[in-house]
């Protein structure tokens, strides 16, 4: 579903060239839910930018549903879902009932198959309460479950999530962490989720990817990555030393 190989992206800063991203391959297969962890400026948010097909790579070839993204952006829209958890997709003056309205105009999502989704997601995301409320008068918590609807309004097959649970108390983070893994496993919707939540990718990662210093420095399951440290570890700790570059990074590859 989503292909990477040998991806680099760099970027000229005055004089000087960032490599954002290098060297960079994997494989997200159809329905699964997987981590994409790394330390601030460790590359994510330009390899998810890359997914999308809003930054271009500057070698290596990006793959999502089959489609090269920076030149199919408009037919890849129809099968991704985004979600950046920083900023909001939705209109900030309008009330969120008539963002979802434009989406589906802008998506050409049929009426009936629109209603029936937003009927299942007002329900699964406790909605109901501020949909003719305008964005800007909603807490961070119902906004982010507004940009969640929004992006699942076209059914995509692949989501894409860039810290969605930023910023939220423990109550609203786990409703939001329930609604993402049954959508993984009612619906098969494959999943990369960037955090620096630790707590998302127990409760919801089988697999793990790690970069940093934009490249790939471990791929394995959440029970490889515990292993990289002695037992007893937990999660932060375990994550630490990868950080770091205190533990050897067996499950890469
Ligand atoms: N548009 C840009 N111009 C110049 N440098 C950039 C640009 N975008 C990203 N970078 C640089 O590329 C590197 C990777 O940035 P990126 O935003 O992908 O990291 P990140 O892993 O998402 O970090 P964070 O966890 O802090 O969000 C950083 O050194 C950043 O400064």
């Amino acid at each position: 579903m989503i292909e990477l190989d040998q991806v680099g992206r760099s970027f000229k800063v005055k004089r000087n060239v960032v490599h954002a991203v290098r060297d960079l391959s994997f494989t997200v297969s159809a329905g699964e839910f997987v981590g994409y962890l790394g330390p601030n400026g460790a590359g994510k948010s330009t390899t998810i930018k890359m997914l999308c097909g809003i930054l271009t790579p500057t070698t290596g070839r990006v793959r999502v549903a089959g489609l090269e993204p920076a030149r199919r952006r408009t037919t890849l829209a129809r099968r991704i879902g985004v979600v950046f958890g920083q900023r909001t997709t939705l209109w900030w003056d309008l009330p969120l009932k008539d963002s979802f309205e434009l989406i589906r105009h802008l998506y050409r999502v049929e009426r009936g198959a629109f209603a029936a989704r937003l009927a299942e997601l007002t329900e699964t995301l406790d909605l109901g309460g501020f949909l003719r409320t305008p964005v800007r008068q909603l807490s961070l918590g119902q906004r982010m479950r507004g940009d969640l609807a929004a992006a699942l309004l076209h059914a995509p097959d692949v989501l894409v999530l860039d810290e969605p649970t930023i910023g939220l108390d423990v109550v609203s983070k786990n409703g939001i962490r329930d609604f993402l893994k049954r959508l993984n496993a009612e619906r098969g919707t494959t999943v990369l989720l960037t955090t620096h939540d630790l707590g998302d990718i127990e409760r919801l990662c089988r697999r793990v990817m790690l970069i940093d210093h934009g490249r790939l420095a471990f791929d394995g399951t959440l029970g490889d990555l515990m292993a990289t440290a002695p037992e007893e570890s937990s999660i932060e700790e375990v994550v630490t030393r990868l950080y770091t570059g205190g533990a050897s990074r067996s499950g890469t590859g």
